[in-house]
């Protein structure tokens, strides 16, 4: 069964943010991700989830100015220092807080432009020299242009072909269900073919990301099926609870009863 962590910035939220770590051990996550945690002490995190008994999975790179509408820096060849200086915070980060993975998002840029392709190439490989030193995997995402327009990578065979072409181990796909779903479908294809190169996967239902066992996909079966293709990572709850977070629980339950 793949080990399930809760995405703080999505569950929970009825909580503060750092309350949501209590919150999400007592309703028997034993790991969690989220988004960005630069607005907190990394200390303070790393209380938290000591006191929770909870593993931290997975984090992202500073998005660099996410209110002005900035999705990721990797793409931009303009933020090429700003974008250096987020993989040295999120390695401090990720050292506090014991994480081995961490996403960098790419940033809204034009796929066919070559300064952007040449500029994300670099960083992906910058990125990956410098994990490396810290015994980390940088991941990366497609994700669906609806949730994020002009986001520079929307397209799981581009990623496929990234990471084939920058040939480090750790560099990985991370596998958003949802994401698969919206930009290409043909989920447990998808999974069977890019096994190989993925290093997290996350799960929410279609259309309106919310728990599992709520949208048009059969979420358990393709859970399930991790489970035979061998995945033996964590799987990011990252959805956005239709009521209070622990009522919307159930299908966890259901799946480890299935
Ligand atoms: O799927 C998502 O939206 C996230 O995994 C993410 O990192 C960017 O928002
Ligand atoms: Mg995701």
């Amino acid at each position: 069964m793949p080990r399930f962590a809760a995405n703080l910035s999505m569950m929970f939220a009825e909580h503060a943010f750092l309350d949501r770590f209590a919150a999400a051990a007592r309703a028997g996550f034993e790991a969690v991700e989220f988004l960005f945690p630069y607005e907190f002490d990394p200390h303070e995190i790393a209380a938290r989830l000591q006191a929770a008994g909870l593993e931290q999975v997975l984090f992202n790179l500073p998005p660099g100015d996410w209110e002005a509408g900035e999705r990721g820096l990797a793409a931009l060849p303009g933020r090429r220092d700003g974008f250096r200086q987020s993989v040295r915070t999120a390695l401090d980060h990720a050292a506090v807080l014991g994480t081995r993975r961490l996403h960098m998002m790419a940033g809204i840029a034009d796929r066919r432009s070559e300064a952007h392709r040449t500029a994300y190439r670099e960083a992906l490989a910058h990125a990956a020299d410098a994990a490396a030193e810290k015994g980390i995997t940088v991941l990366i995402e497609p994700i669906n242009r609806r949730d994020m327009p002009g986001y520079y990578l929307d397209d799981f065979d581009h990623a496929a072909e990234l990471i084939g072409d920058l040939g480090r181990d750790n560099v990985k796909l991370q596998f958003d269900i949802y994401h698969r779903q919206i930009l290409r479908g043909d989920v447990l294809r998808g999974l069977e073919q890019l096994m190989p190169l993925i290093g997290h996967v996350q799960i929410a239902s279609v259309p309106f990301r919310n728990e599992p066992g709520t949208g048009e996909l059969d979420d358990l079966r393709i859970l399930r099926a991790l489970d035979d293709l061998g995945y033996g990572g964590f799987v990011g709850c990252e959805y956005r609870p239709r009521g209070a977070t622990g009522d919307g629980l159930g299908w966890m339950r259901d799946f480890a009863a299935s």
